[in-house]
C-alpha cells in the first residue's frame, strides 16, 4: 500500500535528466507534483487513478481521443465520462482500443468512432505493463496490443497512466509476460520461433490460455503467445525487428518509441515525464 501524503498547496519540482546511456536520444525530462499534507494511505487503485485524471486533464473540446485498455485506463475512460456528463468536456469522440474499452465508452456515453473515419486522433491515453527509462514500454498484458499499437502509433499525443510499480531499468525485466499476437495457424510453429529466438535471455514462450484452460482468442480473433525474460532486453528496437519477421506474426507488445508523457503515481505524488 503506497503512502501519499498532501500538502494545501503542490509544488513543482524539475528533475534534472539523467544521462542518457542507451541511445543518442535525450532522456526524459520529468516534472512532479509532489504535494505533502497529512498523510494519506493510498492503495493502488487510488495511485492509478490519480494518474488516469491527471492525463484526462489535457483533453480539450472538438479532440479526437484514442481510448486504452486496463485498470487504469479505465480510470481516464470514467473520468472522461464524468467530464462529458457534467458538461465540463464536449464535441470530443472516442476510438477504443478493445471490445471491453467499447462497451465500457458506450455506457458513459462517449462518442464513438473508428480509425477508417478518424484516421488523424489528437490524444491517446492508455495504460502500460512496463516503463523504461527512456519512455519504451511493454503492452499487452491486457490481450489488446495490436488495436492499442494501431491507434497509438498514429496519435498526435500519447499519454500514458501507471503506477508506480510498472517503472523498470529494462524492458522484459519485470519477469512478467512480453506478448506477441499470432495467427491461430500453426501458433506452436511461432512459440518455438520465438523461444528460440530469445534463447540467450533464457526466453519461456507460452499459450495464453483463458480461465478454463481453452486458448485465449483477442478481439481480433489470433492467440497470444507470452515471452518471459529472465534479464532484461538488450535492445528493444532489434527486437521488435526480429519478432516482426516471423511469417503469422501479427504484433508484439514492445511499444517503442511511442509514448509522448508518463504519468506516474507513486508514494512520491504523481509525476509526468516528457519524451
Ligand atoms: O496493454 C494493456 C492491455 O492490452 C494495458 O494497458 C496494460 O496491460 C496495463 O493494464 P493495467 O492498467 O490494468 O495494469
Amino acid at each position: 500500500m503506497a503512502s501519499l501524503s498532501f500538502v494545501s498547496s503542490s509544488h513543482l519540482t524539475l528533475r534534472a535528466p539523467s544521462p542518457n546511456l542507451r541511445s543518442s536520444s535525450p532522456r526524459p525530462t520529468s516534472v512532479s507534483f509532489s504535494v505533502k499534507a497529512q498523510s494519506v494511505a493510498l492503495s493502488q487503485d487510488d495511485l492509478k487513478k490519480l494518474a488516469a485524471e491527471k492525463a484526462v486533464e489535457s483533453i480539450k473540446p472538438g479532440m479526437v481521443l484514442g481510448l486504452g485498455t486496463g485498470s487504469t485506463a479505465a480510470f481516464a475512460v470514467d473520468q472522461i465520462g464524468k467530464l462529458l456528463s457534467s458538461g465540463e468536456l464536449h464535441d470530443i469522440v472516442g476510438i477504443p482500443t478493445s471490445k471491453r474499452t467499447e462497451d465500457q465508452a458506450r455506457s458513459l456515453g462517449i462518442p464513438l468512432v473508428a480509425l477508417d473515419t478518424h484516421p488523424r486522433i489528437d490524444l491517446a491515453i492508455d495504460g502500460a505493463d512496463e516503463v523504461d527509462p527512456n519512455l519504451d514500454l511493454v503492452k499487452g498484458r491486457g490481450g489488446a496490443l495490436l488495436r492499442e499499437k494501431m491507434v497509438e502509433a498514429v496519435a498526435e499525443r500519447f499519454i500514458v497512466v501507471a503506477d508506480d510499480t510498472k517503472l523498470v531499468k529494462g524492458l522484459g525485466g519485470s519477469g512478467l509476460a512480453m506478448p506477441v499476437e499470432v495467427v491461430q495457424f500453426c501458433w506452436k510453429f511461432n512459440l518455438v520461433r520465438l523461444r528460440d529466438l530469445f534463447k540467450e535471455f533464457g526466453c519461456e514462450a507460452k499459450l495464453r490460455v483463458g480461465e478454463g484452460g481453452e486458448a485465449y482468442v483477442t478481439d481480433n480473433s489470433n492467440f497470444i503467445i507470452d515471452l518471459y525474460f529472465k534479464e532484461p532486453l538488450k535492445d528493444g528496437f532489434a527486437a521488435g525487428r526480429e519478432i516482426g519477421k516471423f511469417e503469422g506474426v501479427v504484433e508484439h507488445g514492445l511499444f517503442l518509441g511511442m509514448a509522448t508523457s508518463v504519468i506516474i503515481a507513486g508514494k512520491n505524488g504523481v509525476e509526468v515525464m516528457n519524451k
